[in-house]
């Protein structure tokens, strides 16, 4: 995977870049010296925990909140000088966020009014992210999946080169789901810029090529999706035999970590696979089961997020 310094001498630059963003409100530090550039052709997970400060950078970049210090860019420009907003920068923050009693037509024609988008735009996103025929209903009926999806076809309306998404899966059905993955994937490849924030970390390792992790308003990862779960993963055996205890003392004598596993079998770390088959074979012992596992993002997420706890305690220590 290419790193930071080669994707903007492909693409050219960074099409959201904030340098030193600090929100405050209050006594609370919600952002705090945040520098982020946020690269084209591909999909940039926005992943921390609970308050965080996700959404408040995104309205930071979206102009919708002035920062306390530092600065957000979309396009080179801060949000409140681009000519036409939604032409260069779509977003979703809250599905919910709209007139109950307008249609989802009327929603976007306005829209599309206000920012001198052709009409025919409306008709387009609305068959792309399949609200055709519910379009005349008013939006007060709609579920929370159809709220998303319409403020999705917001965000695309402009045909924007950036996109940002606050927990748009959020309320999406499983195809829902499916179909907004294959929607960003698509978008990235075209050579957008996409950040995404969800804490549907399944989902977000199918979707994302990057990865961007905040806690309590601070930078701390920004790193490819490969290059995360490389750091981040551990590689271990799953193995189950019938006379466990024996191989258990095989696998420890040869230098292996051996934690029980929830079904049943043992969890073999510092012994590769094919060693472990091997040991097992030398001292006759039938296996049932001999599988190489890699850590899932939600994994490596919930190590690193222990990793930083840990820091913390170490430090305030
Ligand atoms: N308008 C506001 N007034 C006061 N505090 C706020 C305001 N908006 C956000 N905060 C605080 O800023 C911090 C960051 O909140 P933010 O909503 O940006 O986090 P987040 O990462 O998006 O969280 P979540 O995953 O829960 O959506 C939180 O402590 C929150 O309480």
């Amino acid at each position: 995977m290419a790193d930071s310094a080669d994707v903007v001498a492909s693409y050219g630059r960074a099409m959201i870049r904030t340098r030193h963003l600090t929100k405050r409100y209050g006594s609370t530090s919600a952002v705090e010296d945040l520098s982020l550039d946020v690269l084209p052709g591909r999909v940039t997970g926005f992943l921390g925990p609970n308050g965080a400060g996700k959404s408040t950078t995104m309205r930071l970049v979206l102009g919708l909140d002035a920062p306390t210090a530092g600065t957000a860019e979309v396009n080179g420009r801060a949000y409140r000088d681009l000519a036409i907003p939604l032409r260069e920068v779509g977003a979703l923050l809250d599905g919910r966020a709209l007139h109950p009693g307008r249609s989802g037509y009327h929603h976007l024609l306005y829209l599309a009014q206000a920012n001198g988008l052709p009409r025919e735009r409306v008709a387009e996103v609305l068959a792309e992210v399949g609200l055709t025929d519910v379009a005349r209903r008013r939006a007060g009926t709609y579920s929370l999946g159809m709220a998303q999806r319409l403020g999705i076809a917001a965000a695309l309306l402009g045909e924007p080169s950036v996109l940002i998404l606050d927990e748009p899966v959020n309320g999406l059905d499983t195809d829902g789901i499916r179909w907004l993955r294959t929607l960003l994937r698509r978008v990235a490849a075209e050579g957008r810029t996409v950040l995404l924030s969800s804490h549907l970390m399944s989902e977000m390792e199918l979707t994302a090529d990057h990865l961007v992790v905040i806690g309590a308003g601070r930078l701390l990862v920004d790193t490819d999706m490969q290059g995360f779960l490389t750091a981040h993963s551990q590689a271990y055996t799953v193995v189950r035999a019938a006379e466990a205890e024996r191989l258990r003392d095989v696998l420890r004598d040869a230098g292996g970590t051996v934690r029980p596993d929830q079904r049943g079998g043992w969890q073999v770390a510092g012994v590769d696979t094919a060693t472990i088959g091997e040991l097992a074979g030398a001292h006759r012992i039938v296996l049932h089961e001999l599988t190489p596992h890699r850590d899932s993002l939600e994994d490596a997420y919930a190590r690193l997020t222990d990793d930083v706890g840990a820091h913390r305690t170490r430090t305030a220590a």
